[in-house]
């Protein structure tokens, strides 16, 4: 038998599968999504398992063995596998990228598997007699599997179904990576009796063992060694001499690192649904039942009901034995969330983000893959939980730009989403109070057939997108009236405040009737860095064209790019002036005002720097639910999701600071952003009111915010972007070059597009926006980057805008293997970045 294996080699030279002989004691274990060991190029390097074949495309004999397996169940499942090549195809990256970013960081060791019978399982199993079995039991039940496939090379399939039922139950450690985590733990008295009649002959100066036995007597369950030291201010050696007379016994325990242990989360009941939530659950309940791939998108105003409506979906899918996938964004990916989650579905859920540590992310994605967990939430990357039966996905905050990734593979989890259903037969529900316009046009077919965009391609080969439409809030409750505040006005009316007249008496009104209010300041665009009011000179990284970010607490000068970090000046270098000004993070200048203008007001300030600790987040918003704060003050990161009945203000110091920024989306990112802050105000009893600070009263983008209007917004958004040409009129790549040397960096970006637009020609495809509109594309550049120098490289761009059946991947691709370079290799550094998000 042969092995095709991806080899972890992050070159697009070797992003192809290579042979390799499966040995003879491997046969059986090693399958689709195995991750192996093999010798290449003189080392033994990490590789997937893509293929297997009973015959080689080369002389066999040639072929070398693969060296070991390094998991005994794969970490890949065959559609994984499936799926990373279609992400490797459609995002232009290497096999290895697509199939890495699948697995926890923390398999990245070697596993080592330790299994023990689970003879209760044993009478429901058809197992019985095998000599595996027999094998493991004179082991006193437990042994390494490694040793136990080595004994019985052909029963591989028995024994991986043996784990995968749970009679086997598998400890895993990875070599060098991380353990399972263990606990020393002590047990209370085996023979009470016995120890009763020792407590009362303890000697009078081992009062501390005594206390420790007597304590083990009371509580009679077992109890973690640090737990128990602490308790009892002892030591360690006192409770082990206790366990050396016989008396407790002390034992490592292997622990679950559950990230929400030890918390209880109010089992909540299914709601009966309001007549707009019945409608669309019906909708997608019938998909459900007939396990046909659809996509719906599920446009709901601020506080619709979205969220319940995911649940009873869920729900639906659970009784068709089917699991689910729900994505939020990171930023959203907040404790009240996760409770309304595990307040309906408890320990079935799994939940995986970002600050989890390696460990723990690896326990949640072990729960998912042995079938313990039903449902898993999390951010961007946990659309590649390792399930076998998914039978829908929901992705919250659709718009969101974070469910792309900006890192190589940059894909796009709402792309994959809607790959991974199909392949399922699982239903995609897109939810959103202000829908990404792509993911709009895709479902209500605004765009014609021959340009479409993304999403409308995978929508309609997953059966077409339904607009499910929930336009009222829960109860009939109103939507929030929303002022705009003229900021100029305020000006020639004398106010130099950050707060209007009309924010400031609206927070004075809320403070004397004891309500909150949420304050966001959008930090896009806003102004952290360090400026001379005498010269102008601005403080700039060394090594990037950007300027440095002033960090208040630490007094020090940071890149965002690079990490480089330089002391804050006293004097300005280039003139000596003193009045060098630091403009704080603007949420700390915001703070500061208010404390200045509302004495004695309570703020809670959420931004990068108050949010770095692991679990601040949660205290921030716990602490604002229990209302021992008037004001939660933020950036983004209060914006969506909450849900808290006395916030019955929200306010947006400067509406227009993300208005005018160099991105296409720069409006609609304005208008989500107003959109879904105005949506936290108001969601219960209480009546909320908005209040907007801006420069551009006119902006359409503002002005629909302002009246709610998504429509409005989008009719005049798909104007201008038809007009300049961009999604979800055609479809983007942006191909960025980078070196350090400039004349180098020039001509390869020059090469590079004239390679390109002598391909397109060569296969007939129009260049010109005004063609039809069926089938063009258009090379744009190259220019320098919007950010032309990062880590002492230059940077240049070529944008390829296309749309209809346009196979612009592939022309990509043979237009940079035509770049004459060493190894088969590009000259520079060349990243392809395909329906962008950021264009930096
Ligand atoms: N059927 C229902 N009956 C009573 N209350 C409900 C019902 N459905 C939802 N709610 C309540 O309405 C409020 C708003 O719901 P939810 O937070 O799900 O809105 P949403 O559509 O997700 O809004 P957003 O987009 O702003 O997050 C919540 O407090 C929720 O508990
Ligand atoms: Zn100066
Ligand atoms: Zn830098």
């Amino acid at each position: 038998m042969i092995a095709k294996v991806i080899v972890d080699v992050p070159s697009r030279a070797t992003d192809r599968p290579f042979d390799y002989k499966i040995p003879q004691q491997l046969q059986g274990w090693v399958e689709v999504g195995s991750r192996v060991g093999v010798p290449f190029g003189g080392r033994v390097l990490q590789g997937f398992v893509v293929g297997i074949a009973d015959q080689a495309d080369v002389d066999v004999m040639k072929l070398k063995p693969i060296a070991e397996l390094l998991d005994h169940i794969p970490p890949l499942s065959p559609d994984l596998v499936e799926l990373a090549s279609w992400i490797s195809d459609k995002y232009c990256c290497t096999m290895t990228a697509a199939l890495q970013v699948m697995i926890p960081a923390a398999l990245k060791g070697k596993a080592d598997s330790v299994v023990t019978l689970v003879e209760e399982e044993l009478e429901n199993s058809l197992i019985g007699e095998e000599a595996w079995l027999q094998y493991i039991r004179q082991n006193s039940g437990s042994m390494r599997m490694a040793a136990l496939q080595e004994r019985f090379p052909d029963d591989a399939a028995a024994i991986k179904a043996a784990v995968k039922e749970g009679l086997l139950s598998e400890q895993v450690t990875i070599r060098d990576r991380l353990s399972v985590r263990k606990v020393l733990t002590v047990f209370p008295p085996d023979n009470e009796a016995l120890a009763l009649e020792a407590l009362h002959n303890y000697p009078a100066r081992a009062a501390k063992q005594q206390e420790v036995l007597r304590y083990m007597l009371e509580h009679k369950e077992p109890v973690a060694m640090t737990a128990l030291v602490e308790a009892l201010s002892t030591t360690s050696s006192t409770v082990r001499a206790v366990a050396d007379k016989g008396l407790l016994e002390i034992r490592e325990m292997e622990q679950n690192r559950d990230p929400y242990a030890g918390r209880n989360f109010k089992r909540t009941e299914p709601l009966p649904l309001t007549e707009g939530q019945q409608a669309v659950y019906e909708e997608i309940a019938e998909s459900l039942d007939a396990e046909q791939s659809r996509v719906f998108l599920l446009h709901g105003v601020t506080g619709s009901g979205k969220t319940e409506v995911y649940l009873q979906t869920i729900e639906r899918s659970l009784q068709h034995e089917r699991q689910a996938i729900v994505l939020v964004p990171e930023i959203s990916l907040t404790p009240q969330m996760v409770e309304r989650f595990k307040g309906r579905f408890g320990d079935l859920v799994a939940v995986l983000h970002s600050r989890l540590s390696n460990g723990e992310r690896y326990d949640e994605w072990r729960k998912i893959r042995e079938g313990r967990a039903k449902v898993a939430v999390g951010a961007r990357s946990a659309i590649f939980a390792p399930f076998d039966r998914i039978g829908l996905i929901i992705i919250d905050e659709e718009h969101e730009s974070s469910y792309k990734q900006e890192e190589t593979p940059k894909y796009h989890a709402r792309d994959v989403a809607v790959r991974r259903a199909r392949q399922h037969g699982a239903a995609v529900v897109l939810g959103s109070a202000t829908p990404s316009l792509e993911s709009f046009a895709a479902a209500s077919r605004i765009v014609s057939a021959g340009s479409e965009s993304t999403g409308a391609a995978a929508a309609r080969a997953a059966g077409g997108a339904a607009l499910l439409p929930m336009p009222s809030r829960v109860g009939g409750r109103p939507m929030p009236k929303v002022h705009l505040i003229d900021m100029r006005d305020e000006l020639k009316n004398g106010n130099r405040s950050m707060f209007s007249r009309q924010l400031h008496e609206a927070l004075l009104d809320r403070l004397e009737r004891g309500e909150q209010s949420v304050l966001l300041l959008n930090r896009r665009g806003y102004s952290t860095f360090v400026m001379c009011r005498s010269c102008g000179y601005t403080a700039q990284c060394p090594h990037c064209d950007i300027s440095l970010t002033y960090h208040q607490k630490s007094r020090v000068l940071r890149c965002h790019y690079c990490g480089h970090a330089e002391q804050a000046p006293e004097k300005c270098p280039s003139c000596e002036s003193e009045h060098i000004r630091f403009f704080g993070t603007g949420t700390q200048r915001v703070e500061e005002e208010l404390a200045k203008l509302f004495p004695g007001i309570r703020v809670i300030r959420m931004d990068v720097d108050t949010t770095t600790e692991k679990g601040s987040h949660e205290k921030w918003l716990t602490m604002f639910g229990e209302r021992k704060a008037d004001v939660l003050l933020g950036t983004q990161m209060v914006a969506k999701g909450l849900d808290f009945p006395y916030v019955t203000l929200v306010g947006v110091i400067a509406a227009d600071t993300s208005l005018h920024l160099p991105d296409f989306r720069a409006a609609e990112k304005t208008f989500q952003l107003l959109t879904q802050v105005a949506g936290r105000a108001g969601r219960h009893e209480l009546p909320g009111e908005v209040v907007v600070q801006t420069y551009n009263p006119e902006h359409y983008a503002i002005v629909s915010a302002q009246h709610h209007d998504y429509a409005a917004f989008v009719q005049e958004e798909l104007k201008h972007r038809r007009f300049m040409g961009y999604p979800p009129f055609c479809r983007l790549i942006v191909v960025t070059l980078s070196d350090e040397q400039l004349p180098l960096l020039i001509t390869t970006g020059e090469k590079l597009a004239s390679a390109l637009r002598q391909l397109a020609y060569e296969s007939g495809i129009k260049g010109s926006m005004d063609s039809d509109g069926t089938r063009f594309i258009d090379i744009l550049g190259p220019v320098a980057s919007p950010i032309p120098r990062m880590k002492d490289r230059y940077r240049f761009q070529c944008m390829v805008k296309y749309r209809g059946n346009v196979n612009a991947n592939e022309l990509l691709k043979q237009a940079i293997s035509m770049l004459p370079g060493p190894q088969g290799q590009p000259p520079v550094q060349i990243s392809v970045d395909v329906d962008p998000q950021m264009i930096l």
